[in-house]
């Protein structure tokens, strides 16, 4: 292909996006208007001109949102279709003159746009008419001759990739330029984050992608295979397809810790999305943030389902070195309940099925009521006094007050969590339920000021055990009055803001997600699952995992749990076959670890050379320290993007240390906090050490071996 057909062809392009942006520039600047006028309208007053303001400005704002977050970027594809894949009513062809007699030339971007006549300028991505631009391949072209990707930044075209599908239905002037825009964009350098993968997504993802909304969409795939770009994909799509569903109900993403959700937060507003949610499973809880990892033994016992009946017994149990017996002096008789009965109405109360944090007046009363019939029983009937009488007459007295804040306090789970530091207690409430040696570690691992990842779960579970305290009803709030308080609106960006957050506006522990997405599934122990599926009881789900990648040792105890969170609905499985990631030769070493354990597993096929043998070193212990800051000082000039040093979970803290201020390219993680990240250059420190970290940790080892999409090096103490 000569250097002029292909400048002539940039060229061609260039003209198209310069006719968008113009376009654009129009629209962006109608919004804009739209906005003001809903402004205006205000001033008629009435409420009928509010509600109509307050929807044209949230629409017209979020469109202009919309218009500015999708400039760069924003064309990515061109279709040449030939007649057989026209549109019937031709709505979406470009007005650009077809190359193919009889055909249509389609535009696909970021989002929709039409020109003044309403003639198609770019299809939005995911939308049906966009969809044989990721579907189409030589053995089902879906109409399509030509497909080609465009690249572009600021404005300017800088390179098209083509794939010719059809060689016989191309005229001869069809030009045919480049590779492939797939492998062009898999040799591109990482940024710190992840890339959206929207000008390149394969069949096999968009079949994911696109698939329907209703039950629950599984995908499975080894590394690299693009599923957490799928994920994220699929959650912008389902708020295209059904906006007013999702939207309203909102999409939540779980990612598996926050140097991962880090990683990934950029994608979804790259692709005009910024309504869904996204958390790892350390911040699910509002008002907690658990961030570090328990060692293995710990996060099997605080991961398990038994868990679940050593709560229960937790938040149903006294409150410790609280009262054991009630006295009240009433009209000379010495009114007593003592720890038997008062054990005895805890139970009846907790079994009426309220939970405990919201029984505290009920509690009250059945107390009340048992001192009552006492009375009757010790005095005189002239003194008795009818049970109406006597209730508020004791309930008010300080003594009783006072107890019953002591024996029915308000609790947090941070506190009951907290209950579990003495171990006999926790061998009370663990009888039968756990082994005397986990008993001793559980105790020795709660630290309710410092909450772990997997401490977030079991707060969670005593939240929904506990309850909220019953709370008096807070006034309507007024929509005009701006989010951090009571500052009188004036300017229209105020009234802008307040209209948009009143539309999307949810509460912070809200519950009721219409889409839930869980990314590195494997990874979700039972407790997590219970803590995940309390957020979405009607919900329609994507699971994204690969087992070969679990930390989680009992599969079968997470597969219930997952039953239990996801419920009978309909299920629809994908798998992906192609590691876009790791280079073949960075992936033949990961895959020679977990072959070693699993030798019939199927792996995936990793689809690019770069001809680097990965440098696997092994020193001396006392070498160590040294070796791995010039290990990394090596893979800091030979890449230009990122560099992941990656270390036993335990040993992350002294082995960052050891790199300290080296570069700013640099980030150092446990091999646990390793999950889903990527990197130019990976350096694993003490592989060995990953691997015997725990019974799951030769998939950990497998983890960290396939974070790399070019450079691979180990440094360690032993062969692995
Ligand atoms: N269709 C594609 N076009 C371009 N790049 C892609 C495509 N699919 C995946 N990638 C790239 O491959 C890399 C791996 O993708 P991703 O992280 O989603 O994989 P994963 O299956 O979640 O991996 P892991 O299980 O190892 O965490 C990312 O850089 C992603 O951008």
């Amino acid at each position: 292909m000569n250097d002029a057909v292909r400048e002539s062809e940039i060229a061609a392009e260039q003209a198209y996006l310069d006719r968008v942006y113009t376009r654009l520039d129009q629209l962006r600047i109608t919004a804009a208007e739209v906005e003001r006028e809903g402004y205006s309208l205000a001033k008629v007053g009435n409420f009928g001109a509010l509600v109509e303001r307050d929807a044209m400005v949230y629409h017209a704002a979020k469109r202009r949102r919309a218009l500015e977050s999708e400039h760069d970027g924003l064309v990515f594809g061109r279709l040449d279709l030939g007649p057989d894949g026209r549109s019937g009513d031709g709505a979406d062809a470009a007005s650009a003159d077809p190359v193919v007699p009889g055909g249509e030339v389609r535009y696909i971007g970021r989002l929709g746009l039409r020109d003044e006549t309403y003639e198609s300028l770019v299809v939005d991505w995911r939308a049906p008419a966009a969809a044989p631009f990721y579907r189409a391949t030589p053995t089902d072209r879906m109409g399509v001759v030509r497909r080609r990707s465009i690249r572009s930044s600021n404005e300017k075209v800088i390179s098209i990739e083509d794939d010719l599908l059809d060689p016989e239905a191309a005229p001869s002037e069809m030009a045919v330029i480049g590779d492939g825009a797939l492998l062009a964009n898999l040799s591109r350098a990482t940024g710190t984050g992840m890339k959206d993968i929207v000008a390149t997504i394969q069949r096999e993802q968009d079949d994911a992608i696109r698939s329907p909304s209703l039950g629950v969409t599984i995908v499975r795939g080894g590394p690299g295979t693009g599923k957490t770009a799928v994920a994220l994909h699929r959650a912008a799509y389902l708020l295209y397809a059904d906006r007013n569903r999702y939207e309203s109900g909102g999409v939540l993403v779980v990612g598996p810790s926050d140097v991962f959700v880090g990683y990934v937060s950029r994608v979804l507003p790259s692709l005009g999305e910024d309504t869904a949610s996204l958390r790892s499973l350390g911040q699910l809880l509002e008002g907690v943030q658990g961030s570090r990892h328990e060692p293995p033994e710990v996060a099997a016992i605080k991961g398990s389902l038994r868990m679940q009946r050593v709560l229960s017994r937790a938040a149903r149990g006294p409150v410790p070195d609280s009262p054991d017996r009630l006295r009240v002096l009433y009209r000379g008789e010495l009114l007593v309940l003592e720890r038997p009965a008062l054990d005895d109405l805890r139970r009846t109360v907790l079994n009426l099925g309220v939970r405990r944090n919201a029984a505290r007046a009920k509690a009250a009363g059945h107390v009340l009521d048992a001192l009552w019939r006492q009375s009757v029983e010790l005095l005189p009937s002239g003194r008795q006094q009818k049970r109406e009488e006597f209730a508020p007459d004791i309930a008010e007295r300080p003594e009783f007050v006072a107890f019953m804040r002591a024996w029915w306090p308000v609790l947090r789970p941070a506190q009951v969590l907290g209950w579990l530091t003495d171990r006999h207690r926790v061998s009370r409430w663990a009888n039968g339920v756990l082994s005397n040696r986990e008993i001793a570690v559980l105790a020795g691992a709660i630290h309710p000021d410092d909450p772990s990842v997997e401490d977030v779960a079991l707060l969670d579970e005593l939240q929904e055990l506990l309850g909220d305290p019953p709370v008096r009803k807070r006034a309507a709030r007024d929509p005009f009055q701006v989010a951090e308080g009571v500052r009188e609106v004036t300017t229209y960006s105020d009234r802008m803001a307040a209209a948009r957050a009143q539309a999307v506006e949810r509460p912070t522990d809200y519950r009721d997600y219409a889409h839930i997405i869980v990314d590195e599934s494997q990874d979700v122990s039972p407790m997590q699952w219970r803590m995940i599926g309390r957020r979405g009881p009607n919900a329609t789900w994507t699971i994204v995992g690969d087992p070969a990648q679990a930390a989680w040792g009992d599969a079968a105890e997470a597969d219930r749990a997952m039953d239990g969170a996801i419920g009978s609905r309909r299920r629809s499985a994908f798998t992906l076959t192609t590691n876009y990631r790791n280079s073949a030769e960075i992936f033949e070493v990961a895959a020679r670890v977990i072959r070693a354990a699993q030798p019939d597993i199927e792996l995936p096929t990793a689809v690019r050379s770069s001809h680097q043998k990965p440098v696997l070193t092994t020193v001396d212990a006392p070498d160590l320290e040294a070796a791995t800051r010039a290990a990394a000082q090596t893979l800091l000039d030979q890449v230009e993007g990122t560099v992941g040093i990656i270390t036993p979970t335990a040993r992350r803290d002294e082995i960052a240390k050891w790199v300290d201020g080296i570069d700013e390219r640099v980030q150092t993680v446990g091999a646990l906090d390793s999950k889903g990240m990527e990197y130019d250059a990976v350096l694993v420190v003490e592989p060995a050490q990953i691997r015997d970290e725990a019974k799951t940790g030769f998939r950990t080892l497998y983890v960290a071996l396939s974070r790399a999409t070019q450079r691979l090096t180990t440094v360690g103490t032993a062969p692995f």
